[in-house]
């Protein structure tokens, strides 16, 4: 079970993300989320997390220009794209990097699955998060805190490993995994106090559950 901390800006909650156990660390680039994350700053934060987690860049819809600005700021081990990049960005992404691609696609009704097959020949790794909530005035594609219908994904066939997200925190995240049995999962605002405002306790009580669940399967 890979568990994702995502939009750490602190040194004390990458710390917490590390010790607990999380295998990936997740920052975020993206100028309208509370969790954005400066070139610079972001420099200074990956330097304790490399080698002892992966690093992982969400951005969404970004030029090549930005993800070139961020591979030369913090090198990130994983591209995760959170938002409307089509599977031929996703193939010219991998391509131009040479390194993993994370595509979050995101579900609220059995229709939504049908983009699955078209991005799963081309991604390394499915991420399925909630569709921001109908009538809000979100900007945000993700990191809304809202989960979809996990029924949706049950028992769904896939090429591709995947990662569940939205919505998640430390009392919901076992029985998610227990009902979906992904390779993953995926947590921002189930482990903060704030919006963008991460909680050191919050992120070690998430990473244990989702660990320990992940061993009772
Ligand atoms: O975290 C953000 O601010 C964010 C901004 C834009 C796109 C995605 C974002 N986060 C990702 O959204 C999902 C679900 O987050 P949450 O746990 O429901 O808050 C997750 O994959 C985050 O990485």
């Amino acid at each position: 079970m890979y568990v994702k901390i995502c939009g750490l800006s602190t040194p004390e909650t990458i710390e917490a993300g590390l010790q607990s156990g999380a295998n990936w660390i997740g920052f975020v680039f993206f100028p309208k989320s509370p969790r954005h994350v400066e070139y610079g700053k972001a420099k200074e934060l990956v330097g304790p997390v490399r080698g002892k987690a992966s690093i992982v860049a969400l951005t969404v819809n970004a030029s090549d220009d930005e993800l070139d600005a961020i591979d030369q700021s913090i090198n990130p081990d994983i591209w995760q794209l959170h938002g409307a990049e089509t599977p031929e960005r996703v193939v010219h992404i991998k391509q131009r990097y040479g390194r993993p691609v994370m595509k979050a696609l995101t579900i609220r009704d059995e229709i939504d699955l049908a983009a699955i097959p078209a991005y799963e020949d081309v991604c390394d790794i499915l991420l399925f998060d909630a569709k921001p909530p109908k009538d809000s005035k979100t900007e945000l594609p993700g990191g809304n805190g809202i989960s979809f219908d996990w029924r949706l994904i049950k028992g769904l066939k896939l090429k591709k490993p995947f990662v569940l997200a939205g919505g998640l925190d430390p009392s919901n995240v076992a029985e998610a995994i227990r009902l979906t049995r992904p390779q993953g999962v995926d947590v921002s605002s189930g482990i903060e106090n704030a919006p963008g405002v991460k909680d050191r306790q919050k992120i070690i009580d998430f990473v244990y559950a989702a660990k320990q669940a992940a061993e009772m399967l």
